[in-house]
């Protein structure tokens, strides 16, 4: 058992642990040997009587992983006491592809004895789930991580003990080291491959897949210039679509596209690796439309690739701006067997007019959109994402003026750029 565990978390004692309190990440490190350092600053925000856990989720297959992450959440809030308190966190290997695994701080600030460590035991047998302990040594000073191993019928507690120390912020937002084919797909192959293996638990996924293009009609150029029209919710894309629609004689389609719609809203339910491969092949079946309309008129598309990347980028990274990859990243990269449209533009615009023609619009918004409506530094991570994303890159345009100020703009750039 000490063996599989070994190598489902690998490299154990170089781990670096994030958890993330009021929105802001506290990281700590691990050693053998105590050096003198103080407590990190997570476990000095700890009142005497409390106890604190980790819990990370992980297993050799990742669908279900992804599902047991979001499950276990729902299960921690329904059946711990109201004396604890849970916050997301995660161990990574600093600059290490596909390190990161993710999980929960739990604090249990019940006094007296409290029911956390049986319902903990009990998750560690049945469920992809490893847990630590934490405990104060003598002195009061210093913290030692437990890692819990599963035993044949009970958990017990491994005998190595390892102290707890601070840890630098690391160059790369943890989140980043995982982001490249699990947030954000950058093919047909990978996106079909996460659907695949979800079809025994999500029968809609095969409903989907029948729904694919061949690789080649998805990257197909057409003879007609492909004009994509990108932007935050509300910030005029159907308006503007329509009337280009109009002006131009062109076709209008949209990603995802119409025949997904059916199973959208099944999907927005999973956790972004299913979620975001889901969108990701919506794009793939939208470009094989635009294949199709583009060898008779130009072609108007309603988000793209450029939208999914870039939600998926700002939701899969916390905090400020500066957290998202850095520019030039290959996260941001276009990928390579999807069609690239002649022209991506990004309507831009101010948030209090946003939620301005939101409000005056009425309709209800998806969780995402709401997320954009009361968290600023998400709405700051989308649309820089939007501005890193290259191949082909946006540009942006002022959507404040007036709907046909708007689409004058718009078509002055398409004549500029498409010769038409
Ligand atoms: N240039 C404009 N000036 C003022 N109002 C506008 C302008 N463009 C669109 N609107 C209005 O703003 C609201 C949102 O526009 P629209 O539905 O076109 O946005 P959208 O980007 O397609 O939104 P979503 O992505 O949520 O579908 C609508 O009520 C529309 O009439
Ligand atoms: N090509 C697309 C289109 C949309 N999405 C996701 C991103 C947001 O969560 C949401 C916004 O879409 P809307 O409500 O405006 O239809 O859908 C995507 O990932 N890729």
């Amino acid at each position: 058992m000490a063996g599989r565990m070994k190598s489902l978390l690998p490299r154990w004692s170089s781990r670096v642990f994030s958890v993330e309190l009021d929105g802001a990440p506290f990281y700590f490190a691990i050693q053998e040997k105590h050096r003198g350092e103080e407590a990190p600053r997570v476990f000095r925000k700890l009142q005497t009587h409390d106890r604190c856990y980790t819990l990370l989720v992980c297993s050799r297959d990742r669908i279900k992983t992804a599902r047991f992450y979001g499950e276990l959440k729902d299960k921690l809030l329904r059946e711990l006491p109201p004396e604890c308190g849970l916050s997301p966190m995660s161990s990574f290997l600093p600059n290490v592809r596909d390190s990161l695994i993710k999980g929960y701080f739990l604090k249990d600030a019940s006094e007296g004895s409290s029911p956390v460590e049986r319902l903990l035991s009990d998750l560690t047998q049945h469920e992809p789930v490893f847990v630590c302990s934490y405990s104060k040594n003598d002195d009061g000073q210093q913290w030692t991580q437990h890692l819990w191993s599963h035993g044949e019928s009970q958990v017990m507690e491994t005998a190595k003990k390892y102290y707890v120390v601070p840890s630098e912020t690391p160059e790369y937002h943890p989140s980043t080291l995982n982001m490249i084919n699990s947030d954000v797909f950058y093919s047909l192959d990978e996106a079909c491959e996460v659907l695949k293996k979800c079809g025994d638990i999500i029968p809609e996924a095969m409903s989907v897949l029948e729904l694919l293009p061949s690789r080649v009609e998805a990257r197909n150029k057409p003879d007609f210039p492909v004009i994509v029209i990108e932007g935050l919710d509300a910030t005029g894309k159907t308006t503007l679509t329509e009337s280009l629609r109009e002006t131009l004689g062109a076709s209008l389609l949209r990603s995802p596209p119409q025949c997904l719609s059916p199973w959208r809203a099944r999907f927005d339910q999973e956790p972004p690796l299913i979620r975001r491969a889901f969108y990701a092949l919506g794009n793939y079946i939208t470009a094989e439309q635009i294949g199709q309309e583009g060898k008779k008129t130009p072609v108007i598309v309603d988000r793209f690739w450029h939208s999914t990347a870039a939600y998926a980028i700002a939701t899969a990274v916390s905090g400020p701006v500066c957290n998202l990859p850095g520019e030039g990243s290959e996260v941001y990269c276009w990928p390579s067997d999807l069609l690239q449209p002649s022209l991506v533009v990004l309507l831009t615009l101010d948030p209090e007019e946003r939620k301005r023609r939101l409000r005056s619009r009425g309709q209800g918004e998806t969780n995402e959109e709401q997320e954009l409506d009361h968290n600023q530094l998400f709405r700051l991570r989308v649309e820089e994402a939007y501005r890193r994303i290259s191949g082909p890159a946006c540009v942006s345009v002022d959507a404040s003026p007036s709907a046909d100020q708007v689409l004058q703009q718009v078509l002055l750039l398409i004549r500029g750029k498409c010769h038409l």
